[in-house]
């Protein structure tokens, strides 16, 4: 069993988290533990959790297979905060639950990152020893949702305003990555980062 993980990478949507805590499990053999997979995994087809986000959306909130419509619930929560909260009242108690479960399995020699894009929101910070924020300039990060994602600029908006806001994630964080130049200047940051901690 581990008390936290060695490492909480978060930050803003899309600014490089991803990117970051997957080169940590390539380039270092951390174990990646991802949050947004967890709260995948909350609203399978058939799970309670997924039950009553059905009864309170209807059918337009399911395909034809079962899946969720995710762009669907993305238009309704992130165009309407009380939504939005009470969708994450359902998620975030599971995520948190499936973290904890795998420190409770882990072993002191493991050495785990934890990428949690709402891990300031959602009060997570205990699950971690260290909370590393990606940083990248505004206007990068609403033009590489935009791409990324094929919204347009009130969408890209509207997600990018439902999270606090990124520089005051840089305010708590223990260490800034500086995504807003090159992939590579970040992987070196990351390097910097782990040789002086030396895991
Ligand atoms: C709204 C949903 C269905 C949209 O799904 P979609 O496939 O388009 O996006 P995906 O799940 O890949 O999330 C992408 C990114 O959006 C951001 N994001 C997700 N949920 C939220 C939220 N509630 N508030 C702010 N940002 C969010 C995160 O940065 C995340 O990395 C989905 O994001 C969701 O179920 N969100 C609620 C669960 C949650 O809070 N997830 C974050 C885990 S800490
Ligand atoms: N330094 C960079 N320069 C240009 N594009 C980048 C850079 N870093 C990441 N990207 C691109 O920006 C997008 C977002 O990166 P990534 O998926 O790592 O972010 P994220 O924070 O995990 O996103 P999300 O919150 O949506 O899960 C991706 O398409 C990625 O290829």
């Amino acid at each position: 069993m581990k008390n936290k993980a060695e490492i909480g990478i978060t930050g803003g949507i899309a600014s490089g988290k991803s990117t970051a805590s997957r080169y940590l499990q390539q380039q270092y053999n951390l174990i990646l533990c991802d949050a947004d997979i967890y709260a995948r995994e909350a609203v399978e087809p058939g799970s309670e959790i997924w039950q009553t986000i059905c009864d309170r959306y209807g059918s337009q909130i399911s395909l034809p297979n079962g899946q969720l419509n995710r762009p669907k619930l993305g238009e309704i929560i992130f165009s309407n905060s009380q939504e939005r909260e009470w969708l994450e009242g359902q998620i975030h108690p599971y995520v948190g639950d499936r973290f904890q479960g795998i420190l409770d399995r882990a072993s002191p020699t493991h050495r785990l990152v934890f990428s949690i894009p709402l891990l300031f929101e959602a009060k997570m910070t205990n699950l971690v020893q260290e909370v590393w924020v990606v940083y990248c300039l505004p206007q990068q990060q609403r033009e590489r949702l935009m791409k990324r994602n094929n919204l347009s600029e009130e969408e890209a908006e509207a997600r990018i305003s439902s999270q606090m806001p990124l520089e005051q994630k840089c305010e708590k964080a223990d260490r800034i990555l500086d995504n807003s130049s090159t992939e590579a200047d970040l992987l070196i940051q990351i390097d910097e980062a782990m040789a002086s901690i030396s895991l």
